[in-house]
């Protein structure tokens, strides 16, 4: 009896290596159907072909599985093929950790971002006025931080709240940035306005809301300056990392990632910080990734915890906003530091021993 089961056994065991070495050759193929639709830029999921197979397959059935059982396993098969397809397209991409191992270091005006050391980038979620930048560059150099962020235009969910002050802005920010050797960042919304900020500033910044503006990714692509590109309101990881590989097929290749929270039904917070996404953008990219506690959270009270969270989750820098008098600022009034709150928010990252340089 035993030894039946053995022989029955051995033979399964034979089986199964044919098995496996018709599932290699026919991954290999797929592999190959998957480079042959990747230089046509034809999708990787075909519905009709997979119907076809599965009615060419169980018209062959005799036996003893089922239609329904066979149609199953093939649709694992048919998954794992389109595995193999995307994986070999997201090794392809120029973002992709595959393709380029060695972490990309972003440079400007001094700074490093992907580097040893993270950084903080802070400053007023709007340019206002140059009494308020100069106030908040003033606690900036004081405090040791290098790099001061300002909005000038604002993409706004009314048309009916404060827009920005545009270039005069930008014009605002850059000289107070130089009178107190700050580098700057700040958003723009349109390709015109590309030309103008690479006078102004030192880091331009495509929003949330213009992460799928593919005609602007591509015109930051052709810009000489570093791009700060934020995660969209419901982008998956995926379609972030297509939108940087945008910018960077388009020439820029000085680019940072910026996690800013996502929408969910969470309602405690004002979008749900994804942390997972720093490890897997670290992972899956060469870029460096940034998390921003102000948007992220909207919630002063764990703009701490959650800075740090991203810093042990392997972040290259934290974005904070903080104004001088928070509670008439034209934006974002209630979720911006004031200095002395920005003050400890500083000193708390400082002394969790998550701030200085890596190894
Ligand atoms: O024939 C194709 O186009 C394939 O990509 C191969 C394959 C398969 O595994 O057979 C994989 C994914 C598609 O959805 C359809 C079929």
């Amino acid at each position: 009896m035993n030894e039946t089961l053995e022989q029955l056994r051995a033979s399964v065991d034979g089986i199964d290596s044919q098995l496996l070495e018709l599932l290699s050759k026919r991954a290999e193929l797929v592999h190959q159907i998957g480079q042959v639709k990747e230089t046509q830029g034809v999708p990787k999921f075909e519905p009709e072909r997979e119907k076809e197979i599965l009615d060419r397959v169980t018209g062959l059935n005799k036996g003893p599985f089922s239609d329904s059982t066979l149609k199953h396993l093939f649709k694992e098969i048919f998954k794992a093929s389109l595995n193999i397809q995307q994986e070999d397209h997201k090794r392809q991409l120029l973002v992709s950790r595959k393709k380029r191992p060695e972490d990309t270091i972003v440079k400007f005006n001094g700074v490093e971002v992907g580097g040893p050391s993270p950084i903080l980038v802070a400053g007023p979620c709007s340019i206002e006025s140059r009494d308020q930048l100069r106030t908040v560059a003033k606690a900036l150099k004081e405090s040791g931080i290098t790099v001061m962020r300002g909005g000038a235009f604002k993409p706004r969910t009314s048309p009916y709240d404060f827009q920005g002050l545009g270039l005069d802005g930008l014009k605002l920010l850059k000289e107070v940035a130089d009178e107190f050797g700050l580098a700057t960042i700040s958003e723009i919304v349109h390709p015109s306005h590309i030309e103008i900020a690479a006078d102004y500033i030192d880091v331009i910044q495509i929003g949330a809301r213009n992460m799928h503006n593919f005609e602007l990714l591509k015109e930051v692509g052709g810009a000489k300056i570093p791009v700060l590109l934020k995660r969209g309101l419901s982008a998956t990881l995926d379609e972030f990392i297509h939108a940087a590989e945008y910018i960077m097929v388009s020439g820029n290749e000085q680019i940072m990632l910026i996690e800013r929270g996502i929408r969910t039904y969470e309602t405690a917070t004002r979008n749900t910080l994804d942390i997972s996404a720093v490890p897997l953008l670290k992972q899956e990219t060469h870029l460096p990734v940034m998390v921003d506690v102000t948007h992220s959270t909207g919630r002063k009270d764990i703009m701490l915890p959650c800075a740090k969270a991203a810093l042990a989750a392997g972040a290259d820098g934290i974005m904070v906003e903080v104004h001088p008098d928070p509670q008439t600022a034209l934006s974002d009034a209630a979720q911006q530091f004031d200095i002395p709150q920005f003050g400890n928010f500083w000193n708390g990252l400082k002394n969790s021993g998550l701030f200085g340089p890596r190894s």
